[in-house]
């Protein structure tokens, strides 16, 4: 059956699984296939991508592991053998000692004549490494020759292909045991995940790590169930031409926090989350500026209105709020959380419900009240809502993601490289869009708003953070390279 990866492009939703559910999978697809079929599926795969990476390549080194990863490695030795390449395998396994299937994939390629090597050989641009090292089953970090040739593999001039996964990735998490080179540049380094797509290749450092996703499912329809999706655009809705400002719904932000007393200002935060809910088509937006201001106007977007928070009617709104709300924001929050019906709680806001277990319990009953909350915390955010360490939520992005919704029966956009979005009875979503560009302040207050004008609109929650955090990420990566991202102009993107 011929087999022919496929790209991973941001606006296709795909599942999610975990290595435990991949194992099963590869289980009971060996168990109904006649044996080393799914291996040589893979070694054709990775071969077939090779070759359409590096057609030209004077060399390709594979570098090859102990057990399974290394059979796919020495299966796609011998095709691009066959089609008259030039493989050159270095093996850490031996033949007394080595699983069946790569086992059988050694005595194959050995007969073919591949060239196996003591040194991996020196590789130009236009040759490729391939990566087989370790695959599902690392069990410790890389050492030896092994983390030898995995740096070797990193700094090389030619292109990278990893097999299944980056050795050393977690695909569980996306950690990685292994130091990823900042300098390597993304475009020249691949992954072919093998039957599934896993969580890890798509957050915390598994973008990184993998470069271009690409995906082949060996001719597999895994029965398991997923347990995230890789997020999608969504459907835009067209507006009906009979449509008016109340039909896109009001959006208030209120933040932005200034005391001359103390020389502070946060207004700038307020007006990003404002001006974004403005350009994400809400039909009204109200900003409300908390602590002394002395603001009326935004001359850069005048449509914008500004109150005073007690003349707000926020039972007819969708609220957005932190966005530089400092400490002021304690005085607002206990009735917004008792109120209002549609709530996007950002940065100050997440802050200050960590130190008070009255508004932790008042944001865990808004659900059963009926009432729409999504919490925008960055790691640190979210480690202070869960009285742990960044580290250790950065170590479980999914995991932390749904204790948090589990916590706070809210939908919780967990941010940064592969932001989760997660909700109540939802499977979690890893959002595919965006980059390091969007690493500047005040991007995060532009989500926000974004969010806050997809709910006015009508979005359920979990669909207004899912869509709002892919257009996001969206513009970032559509962002021309010679014009610097700013919060400011992803809140008015062209
Ligand atoms: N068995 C099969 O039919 C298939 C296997 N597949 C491939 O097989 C992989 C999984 O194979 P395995 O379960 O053999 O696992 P791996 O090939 O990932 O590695 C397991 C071996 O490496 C050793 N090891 C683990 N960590 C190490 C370290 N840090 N340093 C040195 N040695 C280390 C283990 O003791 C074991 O011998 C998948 O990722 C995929 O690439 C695919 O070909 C699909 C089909
Ligand atoms: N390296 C990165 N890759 C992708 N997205 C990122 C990266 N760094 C930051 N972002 C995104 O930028 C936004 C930053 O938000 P946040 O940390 O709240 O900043 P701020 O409070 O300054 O607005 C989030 O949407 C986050 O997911
Ligand atoms: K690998």
């Amino acid at each position: 059956m011929p087999h022919m990866p496929r790209l991973i492009q941001a606006h296709e939703m795909h599942p999610l699984h975990d290595a435990a559910a991949t194992r099963r999978t590869e289980h009971s697809a060996a168990a109904q296939l006649p044996a080393h079929t799914l291996m040589q599926r893979a070694g054709l795969a990775v071969a077939r991508l090779a070759l359409a990476l590096t057609p030209h390549a004077r060399t390709i080194w594979i570098a090859c592991g102990p057990g399974n990863n290394g059979g796919d490695g020495l299966e796609a030795a011998l095709h691009l053998r066959h089609w008259g390449l030039n493989p050159v395998v270095t093996w850490l396994g031996n033949p007394e000692n080595t699983p069946a299937d790569a086992h059988a994939s050694y005595l194959r390629a050995r007969d073919a004549g591949v060239n196996f090597a003591e040194e991996p050989p020196e590789l130009d641009a236009d040759d490729l490494c391939i990566d087989a090292l370790l695959g599902l089953g690392a069990a410790r970090p890389p050492q030896g020759l092994m983390a030898e040739w995995l740096d070797r593999m990193a700094t090389c001039p030619s292109q990278r292909l990893a097999v299944d996964l980056p050795t050393g990735l977690s695909v569980d998490t996306g950690s990685t045991s292994t130091p990823w080179h900042a300098d390597a540049h993304p475009p020249r380094h691949h992954t072919l995940s093998l039957l599934t797509l896993k969580p890890g290749l798509f957050t915390m450092q598994g973008r990184d790590a993998c470069g271009t996703m690409w995906f082949d499912d060996l001719g597999i329809v895994t029965a398991e169930e997923p347990v995230a999706w890789l997020n999608a655009p969504g459907i835009q809705a067209t507006r009906p031409h009979a449509s008016h400002k109340g039909t896109w719904g009001d959006v208030a932000v209120i933040g932005g926090e200034s005391d001359a007393s103390r020389g502070i200002s946060m207004r700038g935060a307020a007006l990003l989350a404002a001006r974004a809910a403005l350009s994400s088509g809400a039909g009204r937006v109200y900003v409300s500026l908390l602590g002394n201001s002395d603001l009326w106007l935004d001359t850069i977007a005048p449509a914008l209105m500004f109150r005073r928070f007690d003349a707000l009617d926020f039972s007819a709104l969708t609220s957005v709020c932190g966005c530089g709300g400092g400490e002021t924001v304690a005085e607002v929050l206990p009735a917004l959380l008792a109120a209002a019906p549609r709530l996007v709680l950002d940065a100050d806001a997440l802050n200050v419900i960590a130190r008070d277990p009255k508004l932790k319990l008042s944001l865990a009953n808004r659900d059963t009240q009926g009432h729409a909350t999504v919490l925008t915390p960055h790691p640190l955010e979210a480690a202070r809502l869960l009285a742990c360490s960044a580290a250790e939520v950065q170590a479980d992005r999914l995991a932390c993601a749904r204790e948090l919704t589990q916590r706070f029966r809210s939908t919780v956009v967990l941010k940064g490289s592969g932001t989760v979005i997660a909700a109540p009875d939802q499977l979690p979503n890893i959002n595919p869009t965006g980059n390091a560009r969007l690493a500047t302040a005040g991007t995060g207050d532009v989500l926000a708003g974004m969010i806050g004008a997809r709910m006015a609109a009508g979005l359920d929650a979990f669909s207004a953070a899912r869509t709002a955090v892919w257009q996001h990420g969206h513009f970032a990566d559509l962002w021309p390279d010679d014009l610097p991202l700013t919060a400011e102009r992803l809140a008015t993107p062209p």
